[in-house]
């Protein structure tokens, strides 16, 4: 819990930094908030069941939907652009087997109501923010960039029809993982003709813009939108963290411009974060569609990589108290309550010793445990005199203190 309050806690402060305000949604929709038909490993490792009022309900494998819905529930109300985020755990069906968990949690930042890739440069901002701050540099972690909208173009020069683009775009996003000729088959299992497999491929293995302008034209959206980003990214300060690189499409099938995933550089782990802009998911999900651009960052391979780099900070070792109070003998209880009370209206953080019998040598191995600064005997000479002991233990002085003056 105290690296789990480290990590979120960083993800709070991003969110605060940037303005964001936090939402929180059920761990338990109904399934068909996440049923499509587009092959995503996500809707076919959904972890559902049907409830005791035979109800289709499911755990929910990420956070974008719940947004979307709630978002809808605003109607005309809500003011724009909307900037939400919220930290939930989210669940998987898999077989135990391949070791990987079924829960996790996920940061996710969502901006509603932008069109223009302003939106996207905000949230890679926030992501760079967020590496930066656990001491993450981009010579450990890039952000490869493309869009959607790359093989979109490829796709309707092969004249390949438009309800094939996702579930093309969820095959295509197995690029890396799997070998050419099993995307060439499932391409062409999906109806896709040869000459355009090819076209996809090699418009795919692209990682400039210039090349990418040289391929679609220098007015396409996807070159003017990337060209854009990436000089956004400059006034920012984070170009250097940003890769351009055609195969990035993300898994989900939603997704319709702009797409990004983090990556260690070292190319030993998973995805960092990932994410991208989905201006169809409300029309999707019966509202009115609206500009949607969002990430989400799991807490599992940031984790992965904090430990490979050694960044979880010594303090987290112990705990976070400020003093403990500690009475040389239970006649002596009353008076370290008194005391405890004080410290803690004083907004002190105080663990009271409040078993019998403990000697002080217990008591400083457990002050160094629980990471207390100070320990504060209540002693019986003392006390009569109207003081406690003090014990800085980063000084090891000792000064006897009156209560009044002890905060
Ligand atoms: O990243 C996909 C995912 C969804 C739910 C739970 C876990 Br673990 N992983």
């Amino acid at each position: 819990m105290r690296v789990r309050n480290w990590l979120f806690g960083h993800f709070r402060d991003v969110a605060r930094s940037f303005g964001f305000e936090e939402f929180d949604a059920p761990v338990l929709e109904s399934e068909e908030l996440y049923v499509r038909k587009a092959g995503e490993e996500i809707t076919t490792q959904l972890y559902n069941f049907e409830d005791k009022g035979a109800r289709r309900v499911a755990l929910r494998p990420e956070l974008t939907p719940s947004f979307a819905r709630l978002i809808m529930q605003q109607g005309k109300s809500l003011a724009l652009p909307a900037k939400w985020f919220a930290v939930g755990q989210c669940w998987r069906y898999e077989r135990m087997t391949r070791g990987r968990r079924r829960e996790h949690y996920q940061w996710n930042m969502d901006i509603v109501g932008v069109e223009g890739v302003e939106a996207e440069a905000e949230l890679l901002a926030a992501i760079t923010d967020f590496f930066t701050r656990l001491g993450i540099t981009s010579a450990d972690v890039g952000i490869k960039v493309s869009s959607r909208k790359v093989l979109q173009a490829v796709l309707r020069r092969f004249d390949v029809p438009d309800d094939s683009f996702a579930p093309v775009c969820v095959v295509v996003d197995k690029i890396e993982k799997l070998p050419r000729e099993k995307v060439v088959e499932e391409l062409a299992a999906l109806g896709v003709k040869e000459a355009a497999i090819d076209g996809i491929l090699d418009a795919m293995a692209m990682r400039s813009i210039d090349q990418l302008e040289s391929l679609l034209g220098a007015d396409a959206d996807a070159v003017s939108d990337l060209k854009l980003l990436f000089s956004h990214a400059e006034a920012y300060g984070y170009r250097d963290w940003l890769v351009f690189d055609a195969s990035v499409v993300r898994g989900l099938s939603y997704y319709t411009g702009v797409v990004f995933e983090g990556f260690d550089r070292a190319g030993e782990l998973r995805a960092i974060c990932g994410g991208g802009r989905y201006d169809k998911l409300l029309g999707a999900l019966g509202g009115e569609d609206r500009p949607m651009v969002g990430f989400g960052f799991g807490d599992a391979v940031i984790m992965e990589l904090v430990k490979d780099k050694g960044l979880l900070p010594e303090s987290l070792k112990s705990g976070n108290v400020d003093d403990l109070v500690y009475p040389m003998n239970a006649a002596l209880r009353p008076a370290a309550m008194g005391i405890a009370a004080r410290l803690r209206a004083a907004g002190r953080s105080v663990d009271l010793v409040i078993e019998d019998g403990k000697k002080p040598k217990w008591a400083f191995k457990h002050a160094e445990r629980c990471g207390a600064s100070r320990v504060v005997l209540i002693g019986e000479k003392e006390w009569e005199q109207g003081v406690v002991r003090v014990k800085d233990l980063a000084t090891r002085e000792e000064t006897d203190v009156k209560p009044e003056d002890l905060c």
